[in-house]
């Protein structure tokens, strides 16, 4: 990374007190998003303005109308003619109709606008975060990114529901009072614009330190979220290793962490707000003060006065709800810009933009492969070539951290090499289409993932077109058959609700199912390393073999029934090859970690 892109995509999320530049580049890029996010509902968003605009000058007719019935309408009916008294009320009341009518339609439209554009933001969101590589997923937890899609996507939500209606009611308002003032009274209208210099001024540093304590609560909260989210996934380890309490002390600090940032946001948030309270109150101290006096000296009229201290009144109460706008703005910008950086983020992992097609086979080669997981991690793999011809079966074998799982991720292509070319039927993995990468290796992980739905949405997963005769063909082929036909509802068994639940070895069993309905030329399969009882092994050994059969297998093996049955075993020692050859060659040679290995199994057996 260069110094240059210290602050694209996600890299700058954890950094609290950034230079001017990146802030500048970071708010950049987020106004980039909010205009694409709005760009295409302009033309509502112009009727949305007509609307406030209209109900605003409506809202001004008020105390006009209330200063003409005391100047003008009340003498006259003193002298007996009601009748522009009665005009006055008359228009007070249509224009107070007038007025409500406005903003009902206005506030319905802006909100059916924010709808549409958070719609269209957690859409984006999802879809993206989806694409990404497993490089980014690795290092940004799911907690985070729920974060962004849930308590940054709130405050967004809140920016454009009240944050606008009140930013544009304030603006309006202070434009068309303030002509107003004017045109009432030139010198009371300058006492109170004169409160301005001491406005924009607390403005600017609320602008500031809101900003700073904002991005504070955006990193915090997700501080939070992803220790839930973490224990909840992980709740099986907390209570087997007693990790409560380390797990409710790290919460504590940073649930604390949020409600301090939150308070110091809050805190500038109520000294903004008693500023402008404070300057209000005062300007209008200062015109009654010097009104009266004028009233009395007879240069102003009562009427006049009264109208131009309702229209104060009115002038202020908007840069209260300011303080508000305000105070969402920079909560939604700072979320903003951390969706922003999500967004930015790119898949390191990129389909060819003129893709080959995958010939039949499934020969694999390591050409000179090299591979790091990221620019400033150590070497996992040093360079090495390796030929699996199709249909062989290869068992990886070697102690934790060896580098298997590395190996096997290449062939998935979940990662491309540093160094080098993985290929498979002699396409470099770099030119294959995604689509037909991922029908020709199906990757079976130790998680044997099930998605909410039945059982048989589970297994076709590895083939959507396939008929439910297909699906219990592929059961049936791995032995899973007779234990789905006796859940609940058969295959149409909800595996997340009750009575839909299933054992680990039935959970890899529809697996297989999946994979052996996918019918893939080259299967990677990291074997669980949980050990299951022995009828449920027995069966899930058996499926296996089945599943294996006429493609060819990497398999990052944990058991030494597995490691028997393939092929070729490939012993991995700090990311090198050290030992290849049969089982059977490796156990006679009798010198080496694989000999050694084979002993400890049966050993352990015994
Ligand atoms: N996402 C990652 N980022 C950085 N380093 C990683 C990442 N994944 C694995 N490694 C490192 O790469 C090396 C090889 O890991 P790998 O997962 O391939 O080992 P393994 O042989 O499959 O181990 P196990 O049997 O425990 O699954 C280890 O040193 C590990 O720390």
């Amino acid at each position: 990374m260069t110094q240059d892109d210290s602050w694209r995509g996600v890299a700058a999320e954890e950094v609290q007190e950034l230079d001017a530049k990146v802030g500048a580049k970071l708010q950049a890029r987020s106004r980039k998003l909010l205009g694409s996010l709005v760009r295409p509902h302009l033309w509502p968003a112009a009727a949305a303005l007509t609307l406030v605009v209209l109900q605003n000058l409506v809202s001004l007719a008020g105390p006009l109308l209330i200063a003409a019935a005391i100047d003008t309408g009340i003498p006259s009916a003193l002298r007996g003619d009601t009748s522009i008294l009665a005009w006055c009320i008359g228009g007070y009341a249509l224009s107070a109709i007038a007025n409500s009518g406005l903003l009902m339609a206005f506030q319905r439209l802006a909100a059916r606008i924010s709808q549409n554009v958070l719609l269209d933001l957690r859409g984006r969101l999802f879809r993206h975060v989806q694409r990404l590589s497993l490089s980014f997923h690795e290092s940004y937890t799911s907690g985070k990114v729920i974060s962004r899609l849930t308590a940054d996507m709130d405050s967004i939500g809140k920016l454009l529901e009240d944050g606008l209606d009140n930013l544009l009611n304030a603006v309006l308002s202070l434009a068309f009072i303030g002509t107003l003032l004017l045109i009432l009274d030139v010198p009371l209208a300058l006492i109170v614009m004169a409160g301005f210099i001491p406005l924009v001024l607390t403005l600017r540093w609320f602008r500031v330190t809101s900003g700073r304590a904002y991005r504070r609560t955006r990193t915090a909260i997700a501080k939070v979220i992803v220790q839930f989210v973490e224990t909840m996934n992980g709740i099986r380890a907390v209570q087997a290793f007693r990790r409560e309490h380390r797990n409710e002390s790290i919460m504590d600090v940073d649930n604390a962490e949020y409600r301090d940032a939150n308070y110091t946001a809050t805190s500038a948030v109520a000294t903004f707000a008693a500023m402008v309270r404070f300057i209000g109150n005062v300007s209008l101290a200062i015109v009654l003060g010097i009104g009266a006096w004028r009233v009395t000296g007879g240069s102003l009229e009562l009427g006049v006065l009264t109208a131009f201290t309702l229209y104060l009144r009115r002038f202020y109460d908007p840069l209260d709800e300011l303080a508000q706008v305000a105070n969402s703005y920079a909560s939604a910008s700072a979320a903003l810009e951390k969706i922003s950086g999500v967004l930015e983020e790119e898949p390191t992992v990129v389909e060819a933009v003129k893709p080959k097609p995958l010939p039949p086979g499934g020969t694999i080669e390591f050409q000179q492969v090299e591979f790091r997981y990221g620019p400033d991690t150590p070497v996992v793999l040093p360079k090495f070539d390796l030929t699996i011809p199709a249909g062989q079966t290869v068992a990886l074998v070697g102690a934790t951290g060896a580098g298997k799982s590395t190996i096997a991720k290449l062939v998935a292509r979940f990662y491309d090499p540093t160094a080098g070319s993985v290929r498979l039927s002699g396409v470099d993995l770099r030119d294959a289409a995604d689509e037909d990468l991922r029908d020709k290796v199906v990757m079976v992980t130790q998680e044997n993932f099930l998605f909410s739905g039945s059982v048989a949405d589970n297994i076709a997963l590895g083939k959507p077109s396939a008929t439910r005769g297909e699906i219990e063909s592929a059961a049936a082929a791995v032995g899973a058959h007779e234990f789905i036909a006796a859940l609940p509802d058969g295959y149409d068994t909800d595996v997340r609700k009750r009575g839909g639940r299933l054992s680990a070895g039935q959970r890899q069993l529809v697996a297989f199912a999946r994979a052996f309905l996918a019918d893939p030329a080259v299967l990677v399969l990291d074997e669980a390393t949980s050990s299951l009882d022995v009828p449920g092994e027995r069966a899930v050994q058996a499926a296996l073999e089945t599943v294996l059969t006429d493609r060819t297998a990497v398999i990052m093996a944990h058991r030494l029934s597995t490691v028997l049955i393939a092929d070729r075993v490939l012993v991995v020692e700090g990311g090198r090859i050290v030992e290849d050859g049969s089982p059977a060659d490796l156990v006679a040679e009798g010198r080496g970690e694989f000999a050694a290995l084979h002993q400890a199994w049966l050993e352990s057996l015994a």
